[in-house]
């Protein structure tokens, strides 16, 4: 890959909760524009992996990270690295949807709102403008003073997105995005991530192979907490270079 080509890349990542380690040695680049899929049995370290790139493990109790993460080209965690103004770039979509117990609108307009932007009229102009990229304006924009909680799951998950949105970020990470909607919700869904990567970066944990293989362009496997393989989508899932790989992909364990 171009280094043009790339927003995001690990360098001999390692990470442990304490004594256990849960990541070993990843090295992973990451397309702009393009959606990275993450997939692997549970507990191989997806969620952990996927964590990192916003610093969310900043969070946890006895976590310890080594290695590097380059964001153009800058270590994220460098001394004196701005962590609250680099979770605006690189904003994260949960496998619950969790939409605040407020209205529509001020869910979508709270991250503007907490970033200092108090005029109206920009800010319905971007509750809309992020609606309409989350595929969510022509169901809500008649109601937009309704709570969030009345939403239905696939909805409660489209408004996260464009709440995320509606901060301008680079960089969105999905966790399981969507592992709590029906199937008519979830391919609502992964068709709203193929319109995102015309501007945005996406990087996606899933559990499902199927889901991996349609959304992602580009597939990092991991097995035990390191990455075993990393390619082009189509290849990984039709003529992948390493066993662990194939045996996966086959089915022969998960
Ligand atoms: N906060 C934590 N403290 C200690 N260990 C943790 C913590 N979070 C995750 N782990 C451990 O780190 C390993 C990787 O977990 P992680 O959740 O990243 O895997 P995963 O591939 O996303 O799994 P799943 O698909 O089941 O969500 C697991 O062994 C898990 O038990």
């Amino acid at each position: 890959m171009d280094n043009n080509d790339k927003i995001l890349e690990t360098k001999n990542l390692d990470l442990y909760y304490g004594e256990k380690q849960a990541l070993t040695d990843v090295n992973l680049p990451i397309a702009k524009n393009k959606v990275t899929a993450l997939i692997g049995p549970s507990g191989c370290g997806k969620s952990t992996l996927l964590r990192c790139f916003n610093r969310m493990n900043d969070l946890v109790d006895n976590c310890r990270i080594t290695g590097k993460i380059l964001y153009h080209d800058e270590d994220i965690f460098r001394p004196g690295n701005d962590v609250v103004a680099m979770r605006k770039k690189i904003g994260m979509v949960f496998q619950q949807p969790n939409p605040f117990p407020k209205s529509i609108y001020d869910n979508v307009a709270y991250g503007p709102t907490v970033h200092g932007l108090k005029d109206r009229k920009n800010l319905d102009a971007i509750v809309e403008r992020s609606l309409k990229n989350a595929a969510l304006w022509e169901e809500v924009h008649d109601r937009l003073d309704d709570p969030a909680m009345g939403l239905s799951g696939g909805q409660q998950q489209r408004l996260c997105i464009a709440r995320t949105l509606a901060v301008e970020p680079e960089v969105i990470l999905m966790d399981e995005p969507c592992s709590a909607l029906d199937p008519i919700a979830t391919s609502k869904i992964e068709s709203l991530i193929d319109d995102l990567k015309k501007n945005y970066t996406v990087i996606i944990v899933t559990h499902s192979m199927s889901q991996a293989s349609r959304v992602s362009d580009f597939t990092g496997f991991m097995y035990l907490g390191k990455l075993i393989e990393y390619g082009g989508t189509e290849k990984i899932f039709t003529s992948p270079d390493e066993e662990l790989t194939n045996n996966y992909i086959t089915g022969r364990f998960g």
